[in-house]
């Protein structure tokens, strides 16, 4: 089985950014949702995007957001890819994707079988699905630390490339690769040590583990 790609979520400074590149992360993520503790502004985006300019791909994180924000932060971060994070139809993702020319990977919240087929409405509109646990109502739509039941994912044959999330963290993400064959895997809280904060040894665990897998 080829090494899972790594991307790392909820990237805010520099110091945290080079981490993902020296541990070989395919990916940061770059939170564009004001409610997160991992959120940036258009500015700070800019700043860490030049830094990661053809070292990383950077993926901008978005939940429900107007033209107005997207227009505004593919311009500043020059992303290589949008992140949908919220309750996006796939019309919306297909429409975001022929406007801004670059990959959608879009996000559902995974609790039962149901919820992992309805990627399936995202063939031809996305590039990527993100399998990520349901967080409760009223909190955030993700970065929560919450694990799904993965054997929803096993080995998982869809009509688009994915990806698994949710509660993955230097100790569990080899045992989640091997039970569900993921390409991709995502991370945000599982390498901080607190709300936001990012913990370099802890990426640095998170990718060895990965190559391990
Ligand atoms: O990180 C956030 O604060 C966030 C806010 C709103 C929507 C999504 C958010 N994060 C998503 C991710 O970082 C990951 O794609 C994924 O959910 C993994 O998070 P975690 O369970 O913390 O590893």
């Amino acid at each position: 089985m080829p090494t899972a790609a790594i991307k790392i979520c909820g990237i805010s400074t520099a110091a945290s950014l080079e981490a993902a590149i020296r541990a070989r992360a395919a990916h940061i993520g770059l939170v564009f949702f004001a409610k997160s503790p991992r959120a940036v502004s258009p500015v700070q985006a800019a700043q860490l995007s030049a830094r990661a300019a053809d070292r990383i791909g950077r993926v901008g994180l978005f939940v429900d957001a107007d033209d107005a924000l997207l227009g505004e932060a593919v311009g500043a971060a020059k992303l290589d890819a949008l992140q949908l994070h919220g309750s996006e139809t796939a019309e919306r993702a297909a429409q975001l994707r022929a406007r801004f020319g670059i990959p959608v990977w879009k996000a559902l919240s995974v609790a039962t079988s149901d919820d992992v087929t309805r990627a399936n409405a995202y063939a031809g509109a996305a590039d990527v699905v993100l399998f990520d646990a349901k967080t409760p109502k009223g909190a955030l739509p993700g970065g929560m630390g919450l694990s799904f039941d993965w054997g929803l994912v096993a080995n998982w044959k869809g009509p688009l490339a994915w990806g698994l999330a949710g509660g993955l963290d230097p100790a569990n993400v080899a045992e989640a690769i091997r039970l569900t064959g993921a390409p991709l895997v995502d991370t945000s809280s599982g390498v901080e040590s607190a709300p936001g904060v990012k913990d370099e040894a802890r990426i640095a665990a998170f990718c060895a583990a990965v190559r391990s897998a």
